[in-house]
């Protein structure tokens, strides 16, 4: 009996002394002709159930009675006509993804108002078959009827309102305290703060709670459970689930949770259905279910077992069952199984069950929460049920707020902008010529002079930027060519002797200037070109630096400095300006794939971990469906998505100088979808992924290849044609572009470069939405 001894409290029933591992039985022990001198012509007791009793309420007269001591034996089920099947079982079958049934032939018949324990050995099936009844698994075939239809089904408040259901997890929020999490579970059962408060009173006082204040993450692992057992009983629902709720509770609390049963089952008609490992415990059980390898071995009443195998105790009965099955296992021929028809026999059609059941229209007017008003409240407190949890890891909410500006801001410093400095050799014949060694010298020289002919090759030297080009000056091409196949310079140029005179006569007279003043004017450049742009950003400066140094020669010798210019005039940008670095171009890109990835992988691990916990299971019982999940998530990660952006935005403006010339509301705006569109991202992902580890990975392997076909760091038009068509089907292509627009050029929202990018995210967010939610529906969800 319950009560006796302590259960160990870390509840590792091997240490129990009462623990009796039900069913494992070695076929070496199993003694058949005990099992048949326990009644050979009738295993499944078909002959004692026919007699019946006059009405239901005869039949509710004899629910167990509570004494002083514990609880008496259940009332006896012989003399009665079977109650309304409340949870019916045909021929289930169920396997996971290693292919071994868990589920197999399986029948089940649960009477409205009775406790039905459910025994079976570890790994038998129980939990299964459970998670099957309340709805968020499916068979692979048989059915399940639950007050007449099948879970899931519109209207059947099956997960919902009619059931409430303690996983053998605890499946609860560690951060939050008990009293918020039995507000936060009320309030998706859209129950009113009154009924909660006083539900929740109630049972704080009865399941001996410590004081609502408390964090569940600080309770011992007893009073986890006890507060989880008050989730599941918190709406009153009229079929209550317990998966192995006296695991780890004290002996005079598993009493009364025992008595509180019989008491609801007594007073409110309510059905219960409990698994658990203490076999004497099921006694106060009206009927039992003895399950065995995925079959039900036995339903009956537990006196009614006992008397059929003459046992004083139930373990006996159950150990008897579980020989039996050995042998029958092993003797193929014997071909005894639990039959659906042998159920029926015993607890009539469950066709004719069902029709004494209330209809759906019935159980719909009773159930509310199906209208919107109950969906957006349940959206609303998932809302608020996920700013709690980041509100509660304020660190890691001051961490994910600063992610993204962050990464922009290292990404920003890193990439896009022009190398500098880059070392680079001098080899300055002029020298030799002039008898002069270094150009400070030489530059002496040309200031006393107005349009010198001596030592052009340092004036021009003198325009290059220092801190671009780091010059360093060797004597000899060699010595400067070892010195780049050292790797200490990018490259060297060599000015000739004649250097000066030859580009002063080139200039002045360049329809006349022969091969040699062709030579002599020539600057060679020998470069290490393995990187493109460090090459090309000394090329390009090198450009410049020699067109404003012979402007300036120019205009000192009396001619017009536009002779220095190409007939190529560039006039003053329409959008951006001549100093526009990559930087600006990437800028946009980085932010959108950051807004976008991020919050996917947060999302995705946020997922996975609420799966893993048993509170997002827990959830979908509580009748919220898949999109009121999402929308709760989404609407919490508005607000953290509105901070980033902004956030983002001040650091590419403030810190970066770069101006936004549109509208900076449509920048946060689409800052916001594109989240969002990581946000949704993120739960397909997390549908499809077991692990964190599994769902980053995934991330990570994404990253890069919508990063780099999204023309985020480098133009679309650089890569195949193919690639570049392909690109605007990734979700961060359009919405770069629209970025870009509105930052750079300052486009609207009307403009076609603009609109594409929002309509391209918003129609990405609605196919997450439509493949995850098809992806729950079907059950697919790993
Ligand atoms: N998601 C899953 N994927 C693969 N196998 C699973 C999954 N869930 C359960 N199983 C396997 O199915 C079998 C039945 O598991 P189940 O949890 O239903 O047993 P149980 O009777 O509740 O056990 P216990 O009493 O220990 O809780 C076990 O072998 C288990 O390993």
């Amino acid at each position: 009996m319950p009560g006796d001894t302590p259960p160990p409290e870390n509840g590792n029933e091997n240490e129990d002394p009462r623990f009796v591992s039900v069913c494992h039985v070695n076929p070496a022990f199993a003694n058949p002709e005990e099992i048949t001198a326990a009644d050979p012509d009738d295993p499944i007791g078909e002959g004692e159930s026919t007699r019946s009793v006059s009405s239901i309420e005869d039949l509710e007269n004899t629910v167990p009675k509570v004494n002083g001591n514990g609880i008496d034996l259940p009332p006896v089920y012989e003399n009665r006509v079977p109650n309304p099947a409340v949870v019916v079982v045909r021929n289930a079958h169920k396997s996971y993804s290693s292919g071994t049934p868990v589920l197999s032939e399986f029948n089940m018949t649960v009477e409205k108002g009775t406790i039905y324990g459910l025994l079976g050995s570890s790994g038998c099936g129980k939990t299964t078959i459970l998670s099957c009844i309340v709805g968020v698994r499916r068979l692979d075939s048989g059915t399940i009827h639950v007050f007449g239809n099948r879970p899931g089904e519109a209207g059947s408040g099956v997960p919902g309102k009619n059931v409430g259901y303690m996983p053998q997890d605890i499946s609860l929020y560690g951060d939050f305290t008990i009293g918020e999490t039995l507000t936060y579970f009320g309030s998706l059962y859209c129950m009113t703060k009154s009924a909660i408060e006083t539900n929740r009173d109630w049972l704080v006082e009865f399941l001996a709670l410590p004081e609502p204040k408390r964090r569940v993450g600080t309770l011992s692992g007893g009073q986890k459970r006890r507060v989880s057992i008050a989730v599941a009983m918190i709406h009153d629902p009229q079929l209550l689930i317990l998966d192995e709720p006296t695991v780890g509770v004290d002996p005079l609390l598993r009493e009364s949770i025992w008595e509180h049963l019989v008491e609801r089952v007594t007073k409110n008609n309510t059905t219960v259905i409990i698994t658990t490992h203490y076999i004497e415990e099921a006694r106060n059980s009206n009927a039992i279910g003895l399950m065995r390898n995925g079959k039900l071995l036995a339903e009956k009443p537990p006196d009614e077992l006992m008397r059929e195998h003459n046992a004083t105790l139930l373990e006996d009965v159950v150990l008897k069952l579980c020989r039996k099955d050995t042998d029958e296992t092993s003797d193929l021929t014997d071909g005894r199984k639990n039959k659906l028809g042998d159920l029926e026999a015993h607890y009539g059609r469950p066709k004719a069950i069902q029709e004494n059941y209330p209809t759906m229209a019935q159980i719909d007017a009773e159930s509310a929460g199906g209208s919107l008003t109950d969906a957006f409240k349940r959206v609303l407190t998932l809302g608020h049920k996920n700013a709690m949890v980041l509100i509660r890891n304020y660190l890691l909410l001051i961490f994910i707020l600063w992610v993204p500006a962050a990464q922009v801001l290292f990404m920003c410093l890193a990439l896009g902008n022009d190398p500098k400095p880059m070392k680079f050799g001098i080899v300055n014949h002029e020298f030799e010529a002039t008898g002069l060694y270094t150009c400070a010298e030489l530059l002496e020289v040309r200031k006393n002079e107005t349009c010198s002919l001596v030592g052009l090759s340092c004036e021009y030297l003198n325009t290059l930027p220092g801190d671009v080009v780091h010059q360093r000056f060797y004597k000899t091409e060699e010595e400067a060519r070892y010195a780049v196949q050292r790797g200490k310079i990018w490259g060297f140029m060599s000015f000739p002797e004649e250097f000066s005179s030859a580009y002063y006569t080139k200039i002045a007279s360049s329809a006349l200037a022969d091969e040699e003043t062709l030579n002599g004017s020539s600057i060679a450049l020998e470069m290490d070109e393995t990187s493109k742009q460090i090459s090309g950003t000394l090329k390009k400066q090198f450009g410049d630096s020699f067109k404003d140094f012979t402007k300036a020669l120019l205009g000192e010798c009396g001619y017009n400095e536009r002779l220095a210019e190409l007939p190529l005039q560039i006039i003053d940008p329409i959008y951006g300006s001549d100093d526009t670095d990559t930087r600006e171009f990437m800028s946009c890109g980085i932010m959108i794939a950051i807004l976008f990835f991020f919050p996917l992988i947060t999302a995705g691990i946020q997922y996975i971990y609420e799966k893993k916990l048993g509170t997002l299971e827990r959830t979908l019982v509580a009748g919220v469906n898949t999109w009121e999940i999402m929308a709760g998530f989404s609407i919490t990660t508005s607000f953290i998505l509105f901070i980033q952006t902004m956030l983002a935005l001040m650091i590419v403006t403030v810190l970066f100088q770069i101006t936004v010339v549109g509208s900076f509301v449509l920048c946060v705006i689409l800052g916001i979808l594109v989240g969002l569109g990581g946000v949704s991202m993120g739960f397909l992902i997390g549908s499809f992924c077991k692990e964190e580890v599994e769902a980053t990975m995934l991330s990570i392997a994404m990253f890069f290849p919508v990063v780099m076909l999204s023309g985020i760091m480098w133009p679309l038009e650089g890569m195949p044609i193919g690639f570049q068509y392909f690109s605007y089907l990734l979700p961060c292509q359009l919405p770069s572009e629209a970025m870009r627009s509105i930052v750079s050029r300052g486009w609207d929202f009307s403009h076609s470069h603009v609109w594409p990018g929002f309509a391209s995210i918003v129609g990405w967010i609605i196919f997450y939405w439509i493949l995850t939610i098809f992806l729950h529906k079907k059950n697919l969800v790993r």
